[in-house]
C-alpha cells in the first residue's frame, strides 16, 4: 500500500472506533481486528502502519473527533509528514481544505480532568496514554527467575511484588514454552499489588473475590495461596466461564465459581455472612486508568455513567462488609484514579463506619492518599490515608486505586 492510501485506511479505521464509542459498540481491539480480517490484501507491514496510525490519533486527542478525518487532520497539524500524504492521490485522503474540522485540545476529555486530584501534573496526565507495558506473573512453584532470565534475556524483575516481571512491548508471550506450562500469566504489576493487599501473615481459610472476572486476581490469589477455598463470584456468566481455561492451565483446584443474579447477589452470598477471611471487590469502574490499553474508553464515560457506577461500587461495598468476619479484611479496588471511585468512596463507606478501619500495608509501590485524594505523609493510620494510589508516569502501572479495611 502506498503511505497515503494507509493514512486513508487509518481514517476509516478510527471513523469505526468512534462510532463504537458513540453507540457503546465493539471496542477498539475487536473492531481493528475485524477490520484487518476484511482486508486480506493489506500485508503485514500495512495492518502494522494502519494500526499505529490509528490509535496514534486515539490517544491523541481527549474531546471527542468528529470522525476519523478529524482525528488525522489534527494529526497532521503537528506532523508535516502526515499533512503531505493527504494529497488526494490514488486510495490517499483528499487534500486538507481550511474550513473542515480538525481535532484539537489535550489528551483528557475536559469534564474528566476536572475530576483529577492536583498530584496529576503534566507528566503524570501524559503519562495517562503513553504505551503500556508488557507485564506478567510467574509462578516459583512452576518456574524460576533463572529458567525465565534463560528464556528471555531482557526480562525484569520488580523489587516491590515478589512474582512480578516485565517484557518489551510485542513479545509474544502466548505463544511461549513458559505460557504453554503454566508457569506464566499476563498480569499488570497494578493488578499484584492489589493481590499482595489481601495477603497476610496468617493464611485465610476463605477468601470471596466478589467481582472476579475473568479472574486475573482470583488466579494469582489461588497461586499465593494454595488449597486455600476460593469464591470467584461475578454477575457475568460469560466472565466466569471465561476464568475456567486459564484455571486449568494454572491448575488452580480451590476456586469455586458462583454466578450472582444482578441486584439479587445477596441471595447467593448469604449463607457466607461474617466468615470472609478476605473479600476483595474489585468493582467495576471507568476504567479511567487503563487508558493506556483502551484510550477509546475515554470517549465512552460520561457523567451520568460515572454516577452510575459509584453508585454500583458503593452497593458493592456494603454486600461485601457483611460478608467478612470480625478481624477479617475488606480489600476494595478500581483501576481508576478518580477520587469518586477511590478515596472519596472508601471515606463514605468505609473510613467513616462504626467497627471499620483503613490498614495499608506497606509497599514500594504506589502511594498512600488521603479522602480528597491528595497524598497522605504515610502509610501509617495518624496520618489518614484512605488507601493507595498507583500512576502510570509514578510506578509504571496502570492506574489503580485500592484500599485494605479491617472489621473490628
Ligand atoms: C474490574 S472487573 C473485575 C476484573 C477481575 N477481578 C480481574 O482481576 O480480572 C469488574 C467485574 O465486576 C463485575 N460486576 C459488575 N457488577 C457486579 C455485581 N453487582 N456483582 C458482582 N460482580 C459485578 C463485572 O462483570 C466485572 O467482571
Amino acid at each position: 500500500m502506498r503511505p497515503s492510501a494507509r493514512v486513508q485506511a487509518a481514517i476509516d479505521l478510527v471513523d469505526a472506533i468512534l462510532a463504537a464509542a458513540r453507540g457503546q459498540g465493539a471496542s477498539a481491539d475487536t473492531l481493528a481486528r475485524n477490520f484487518f480480517r476484511e482486508r486480506r490484501y493489506m500485508g503485514s507491514g500495512d495492518r502494522r502502519a494502519v494500526r499505529d496510525l490509528a490509535w496514534r490519533a486515539v490517544r491523541r486527542f481527549g474531546e471527542i473527533p468528529d470522525n476519523g478525518r478529524a482525528a488525522m487532520a489534527g494529526l497532521a497539524r503537528e506532523d508535516a509528514a502526515l499533512a503531505a500524504l493527504f494529497d488526494g492521490s490514488g486510495y490517499g485522503p483528499a487534500a486538507l481544505t481550511d474550513d473542515e474540522p480538525v481535532a484539537s485540545g489535550g489528551v483528557i476529555p475536559s469534564w474528566i480532568e476536572a475530576h483529577l486530584p492536583a498530584l496529576f501534573d503534566a507528566e503524570e496526565k501524559a503519562a495517562l496514554l503513553d504505551r503500556a507495558a508488557l507485564d506478567m506473573r510467574y509462578d516459583p512453584a512452576r518456574t524460576t527467575r533463572a529458567a525465565l532470565s534463560a528464556h528471555w534475556p531482557e526480562i525484569a524483575f520488580s523489587d516491590a511484588l515478589p512474582r512480578a516481571a516485565r517484557l518489551p512491548n510485542g513479545t509474544a508471550i502466548e505463544a511461549s514454552e513458559p505460557w504453554l506450562q503454566g508457569a506464566v500469566d499476563v498480569q499488570d504489576w497494578g493488578s499484584q499489588a492489589i493481590v499482595q493487599a489481601c495477603l497476610d501473615d496468617d493464611a485465610p481459610a476463605l477468601v470471596i473475590d466478589l467481582c472476579a472476572g475473568a479472574g486475573g486476581k482470583t488466579l494469582a490469589l489461588s497461586a499465593m495461596l494454595p488449597g486455600v477455598r476460593i469464591i470467584a463470584s461475578d454477575t457475568s456468566r460469560d466472565r466466569l466461564a471465561a476464568m475456567e481455561p486459564r484455571r486449568r492451565r494454572a491448575g488452580s483446584d480451590s476456586i469455586e465459581t458462583l454466578l450472582l443474579n444482578p441486584k439479587r447477589e445477596w441471595e447467593s452470598l448469604e449463607h457466607f455472612e461474617g466468615q470472609a477471611d478476605v473479600v476483595l471487590v474489585d468493582a467495576p469502574c471507568s476504567g479511567s486508568g487503563t487508558w493506556r490499553r483502551n484510550p477509546e474508553t475515554r470517549w465512552r464515560l460520561t457523567p451520568e455513567r460515572l454516577d452510575k457506577l459509584v453508585a454500583e461500587q458503593a452497593r458493592l461495598i456494603e454486600i461485601a462488609k457483611r460478608l467478612v468476619r470480625p478481624g477479617g479484611a475488606l480489600v476494595y479496588a478500581v483501576c481508576s484514579l478518580l477520587p469518586e471511585e477511590g478515596a472519596r468512596q472508601v471515606a463514605r463507606g468505609l473510613c467513616d463506619q462504626p467497627g471499620w478501619h483503613i490498614s495499608l500495608k506497606t509497599m514500594n509501590i504506589g502511594r498512600p492518599v488521603r479522602a480528597d485524594g491528595a497524598l497522605a505523609a504515610s502509610h501509617d493510620a495518624a496520618d489518614q490515608p484512605a488507601g493507595m494510589l498507583l500512576t502510570p508516569h509514578h510506578d509504571g502501572t496502570d492506574g489503580f486505586f485500592f484500599t485494605r479495611a479491617i472489621r473490628s
